[in-house]
């Protein structure tokens, strides 16, 4: 569950005061996500989510996730608008948190991840690419290669717990990616969504209906997004590689934007940074998440079963 920051409906009424999106009728904690506290307002108007920001997301970068957000969805994705106060403001104090509210988005995370979901889930990344080329402000990727070591090094050797030899293993392959690792103008780069996973993505049917979760956004190799994506939606049962999802992703991706010859020879590298990625972040909140928060733990294994396969193959 993540409600980190609780708020009291007196507080909350007083707040929306300053909204012009009617009285609240009821609102709720959300139990899924594990970064931020959400929670779901219904008003007079209309349905919208409250987000108390914890955790990872650093108040100075709140402008540019929210700027990309409006950005995006007045261009025409499917994703949350960020709702301005009566002063034009849409990032505001909450409870002792930065907070804003935005619109919600129908639809549910799909529930069996199929050819066809992952097909439209490849189509809106890259719809998502292209409609970001036009916000210029750049945001750095504190969770890349850059970023990967000095995480590791804060879980000090705690992945040996987990599973023996862990440290080295994952010492060995920091290496690997840090010598092979594209530089910046090797492959095209700019705004990606970077935590593209199937619970961030809402569908009615077999379209895709909302992206949500813009919280580590950032600009970086667009390669580097598929690649977090086939590590996220193209394993059976955490631990085979399913092909045929990886080719409709694909297929989906570039009847939008055709990948580049260097982007497609880059897949196989890039998936084992996005593994080695989301193993590190899960380990450090295994490490630092106290015994009875009220959040589920995420297991970094699967993570390295998949940076093991992606470290093994030629192609994608
Ligand atoms: N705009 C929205 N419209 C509808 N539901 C939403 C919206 N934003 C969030 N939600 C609901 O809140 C839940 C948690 O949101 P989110 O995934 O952003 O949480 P988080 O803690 O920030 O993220 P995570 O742990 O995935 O990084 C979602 O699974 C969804 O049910
Ligand atoms: N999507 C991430 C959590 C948010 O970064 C994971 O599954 O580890």
């Amino acid at each position: 569950m993540a409600v980190y920051t609780e708020v009291a409906a007196e507080t909350l009424r007083a707040f929306l005061g300053t909204y012009n999106i009617g009285t609240l009728e009821a609102f709720e904690g959300i139990a899924e996500g594990i970064e931020n506290s959400n929670f779901l307002l219904k008003t007079s108007d209309s349905k919208y989510i409250l987000t108390l920001f914890e955790r990872r997301v650093q108040p100075k970068d709140l402008p540019w996730f929210l700027g990309l957000m409006k950005h995006l969805s007045q261009k025409g994705l499917n994703c949350p608008q960020p709702v301005e106060d009566q002063k034009g403001q849409a990032l505001r104090e909450l409870a002792g948190r930065p907070a804003a509210i935005t619109t919600f988005l129908s639809g549910r995370a799909i529930e069996e991840i199929d050819e066809a979901s992952c097909a439209a889930i490849g189509e809106a990344l890259a719809q998502f690419h292209v409609l970001g080329a036009d916000y210029k402000i750049e945001r750095k990727n504190a969770l890349s290669i850059e970023g990967w070591r000095p995480l590791f090094e804060s879980c000090h050797g705690a992945g040996d717990d987990l599973s023996s030899g862990l440290t080295q293993e994952i010492s060995k392959a920091l290496l690997r990616l840090e010598k092979n690792w594209p530089q910046t103008d090797d492959l095209p780069r700019g705004q990606i969504h970077a935590d593209l996973f199937p619970d961030n993505a809402f569908f009615q049917g077999k379209t895709v209906s909302g992206i949500i979760d813009f919280y580590f956004a950032c600009t970086d190799f667009f390669a580097y997004d598929i690649a977090i994506c086939l590590n996220a939606w193209c394993f059976k049962e955490d631990k085979t590689f399913l092909p045929t999802f990886a080719k409709a992703m694909i297929d989906g991706y570039e009847k939008v934007r055709p990948l580049e010859r260097a982007e497609k020879e880059a897949l196989p590298l890039l998936c084992q940074g996005a593994a080695i990625r989301f193993f590190l972040t899960r380990l450090y909140d295994w490490v630092n998440t106290p015994e009875g928060a009220l959040v589920t733990k995420k297991d970094p294994l699967v993570y390295l079963t998949r940076l093991r396969y992606f470290s093994e193959v030629d192609h994608v």
